[in-house]
């Protein structure tokens, strides 16, 4: 904004009109001025008096002395200008300039009065002055514009070449200006209107072209965009809508349903799935709030973990919600319906439980077959006798996980134990599962006990079979007759035992197990490692805890209870009422050796009961056992049970010897002669008895 005062010359002359020309040349002379303004008694401007005027009236003949009145020009005819006046563009001072006919014009305040004068001269320099500080601004501009700018003449030389064409082009404005723009930019086209594309090195640039005046054209502004970044923006979302495109694609073909919801519970994308589901479009689902839809929603979006049954179109499904946390706060989330046709579900879910319930009645009945029947009460025997102490060494057996042997003559009631130790142990709702190692077939051993994979060998079943060690994963497994278990499985059978694991016949990998091993026998295990047919190591594995089972001529107190429990046993099985047997008879069985032990006994109640007549059980209903006995008083099976009672005497003393050379052994620090010596004996027959006893030396 121009301001007039900014303009105005302030040194002017007034006068009166009743002072003379001769005063009125005085003045002229004294200020060099070409105007002097005349003005009332109040200095109010009442005309302007030029040199002209002065000529013209010297030239008509008046005198110097003459008033000034009639010479002036009048105040209604002087073209003045108001001191407050103001010019907005450069525009309006060249306009007044052109059309101002008057050389001087003055200038007054509000109240009238002249208070200054304005020239060509002077509105010429303002002009100048203003045209300066616009090209000033101007050329600022096209120092710091982002843009490139060039302007050339009508001769397409370039004038104008701003700091940012220099950087894009890589050009200095002193070497280009003056030059031809068709040698710096040859691409480009001045005549076209539409955005033109120009490389140079890494950047790609938009030049537009327009002309400065149409008519005549005289000269182009070329403006140039970096739009290298643009480009680059312009790759990025063309690869963010391939990739919404692929995700879209992706999102349609998953089969469950999905929902992705914004921060104001908004739906802003749904698949097909989902379209399906409820039976409406992308465009009617996308902008609805997710309560609409899914009456949970807000509580399913709290809880995330939630998954909840939703009805959608009449349809029972699961959903859940997972939120979106690719932003630091949590931008809004995918509600998933992950199962729908719950109806079928449902079907599914009955059809297994019933199947649930079948499979744990078959297991009952599995356990009733192949579980252990017997506890530590249904061992039958009198208050305080042997026996008493042998059930506390089972009761504690079963306290903890250690290998049991169990040492005894046939029938005295060693798999009665087993099964007793491992009800009362905490693995009692485990399988318990039974090995007859005498009764399996040596070329069958490894897979009955091992299990075999699948086509393992000729004649094996198609889909493979579990052995019984994998069957008792978990419980205890009942070894029978180990002293009859061939050389090559005691080695697999140690390794088991070793290692916790199973290595199945024709399988690649090993099973972990976790078993706890009662294994018995009526052979005389110490013999047999000593005749090597038993592995020793095996041995003191498996003999962690010893439970040996006396036999029934050695503890007779136990006929009487043992009798009682199986009379009432075969009354209720074979619905009979037997009161008992008769004094005599239970004399005679004190006597008898029991060569078949308990299992002969209750044998013959069994017997008795099923034959007899009488309400009593006398001699004659047991004829068959007593008079063998009588008969056969030095009998073979006699002989052999002496050798038993031999043995396990013979045993129990070589297991103290063994252990006796052991402490001596470990007392000495592994000294055999000072071992020796301690033991009382000879240092050869010290030698022997560690050989006999297969004791390993450092
Ligand atoms: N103390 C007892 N109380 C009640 N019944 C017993 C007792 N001891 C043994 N029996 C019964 O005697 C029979 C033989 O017992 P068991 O089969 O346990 O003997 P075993 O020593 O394992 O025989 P084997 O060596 O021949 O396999 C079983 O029917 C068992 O119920």
């Amino acid at each position: 904004m121009l301001q007039l005062k900014e303009i105005m010359n302030t040194s002017i002359a007034t006068i009166s009109s009743l002072q003379t020309i001769g005063e009125a040349i005085k003045l002229f002379r004294n200020n060099k001025l070409n105007a002097i303004f005349v003005v009332d008694d109040d200095g109010i401007l009442i005309g302007m008096l030029t040199l002209s005027n002065l000529f013209d009236a010297l030239l008509r003949g008046q005198n110097l002395e003459d008033p000034i009145k009639g010479c002036y020009i009048p105040r209604n005819k002087v073209v003045f200008l108001p001191q407050d006046k103001q010019y907005s563009n450069l525009s309006q001072i060249r306009d007044w300039l052109m059309n101002s006919k008057v050389k001087e014009t003055p200038v007054i305040n509000n109240d009238g009065r002249p208070v200054g004068v304005v020239t060509q001269a002077d509105v010429i320099k303002a002009f100048l002055k203003e045209m300066q500080k616009l090209y000033d601004q101007i050329y600022s501009i096209l120092k710091v514009v982002p843009t490139g700018i060039l302007a050339v003449n009508d001769e397409n030389l370039i004038t104008v070449c701003n700091q940012f064409s220099e950087n894009l082009l890589g050009i200095q404005s002193t070497e280009v200006v003056g030059q031809d723009l068709g040698m710096i930019i040859p691409e480009i086209n001045l005549d076209s209107n539409k955005p033109q594309k120009i490389r140079r090195n890494a950047s790609s640039i938009l030049a537009t072209s327009s002309p400065v005046s149409l008519k005549p054209i005289c000269g182009h502004i070329v403006v140039l965009y970096d739009a290298t970044e643009i480009e680059r923006m312009a790759q990025e979302i063309e690869s963010v809508k391939r990739l919404q495109s692929t995700l879209e694609t992706v999102l349609n073909t998953a089969y469950e349903g999905l929902l992705v919801i914004n921060n104001d519970g908004k739906i802003i994308l749904a698949n097909r799935s989902f379209e399906q589901l409820s039976k409406k479009s992308s465009q009617d689902l996308i902008g609805q709030r997710a309560c609409t839809i899914i009456k949970q929603f807000d509580s399913i979006s709290k809880n995330q973990k939630d998954y909840k049954i939703e009805e959608i179109n009449g349809q029972s499904a699961v959903v859940s919600y997972i939120p979106l946390k690719g932003a630091p706060e949590v931008s809004g989330g995918v509600l998933r319906v992950i199962y729908r046709h719950l109806d079928q579900l449902q079907d599914v879910m009955r059809e297994f439980e019933k199947l649930k319930h079948s499979l744990s009645y078959y297991k009952d009945e599995l356990f009733k077959l192949n579980g252990t029947r017997y506890t530590l009460d249904s061992i039958i025997t009198k208050r305080n006798s042997e026996m008493t102490k042998v059930k506390r060494i089972a009761s504690k057996a079963a306290e903890c996980l250690s290998n049991v042997l169990i040492i005894g003559e046939s029938g005295t009631g060693k798999e009665l134990f087993a099964h007793a130790i491992h009800n009362a142990s905490s693995r009692c709702k485990e399988p318990f599962i039974k090995v007859n190692c005498a009764a399996i077939p040596a070329e069958l051993a490894e897979s009955e006990l091992f299990g075999y994979a699948p086509g393992a060998f000729t004649g094996a079943a198609r889909q493979g079979k579990p052995g019984k060690f994998e069957l008792a994963n978990g419980g205890t497994i009942f070894l029978d007759e180990i002293g009859d278990m061939p050389l090559q499985l005691q080695s697999k059978l140690l390794r088991v035992i070793q290692d916790r694991e199973i290595e199945i016949v024709g399988g690649t990998n090993t099973i972990p197990v976790d078993i706890r091993i009662i294994a018995a026998t009526n052979k005389d295990l110490r013999l047999l490692v000593y005749q090597k047919l038993f592995r020793q190591d095996l041995f003191y594995r498996i003999n962690v805890i010893y439970l040996p089972i006396p036999p029934l001529r050695k503890r007779k107190e136990d006929i009487e209870p043992l009798v009682n429990s199986f009379l009432s046993k075969y009354n209720s099985i074979l619905n009979k009422n037997f009161k008992g047997i008769t004094p005599d008879v239970l004399e005679a069985f004190k006597r008898y050796s029991w060569p078949g032990n308990i299992r002969e006994l209750q044998n013959a109640i069994e017997r008795a009961i099923s034959l007899g007549a009488n309400s009593w059980l006398t001699w004659a209903d047991f004829s068959d056992v007593l008079e063998q006995e009588q008969n056969n008083t030095e009998s073979t099976l006699a002989k052999d049970n002496n050798n038993m009672e031999k043995t396990i005497l013979k045993e129990s003393l070589q297991q103290q010897e063994s252990e006796l050379i052991r402490w001596a052994l470990t007392e000495c620090a592994g000294n055999r002669a000072k071992a020796a010596k301690l033991l009382g004996i000879s240092r050869s027959s010290f030698y022997e008895k560690i050989k006999k006893h297969a004791i390993e030396l450092d």
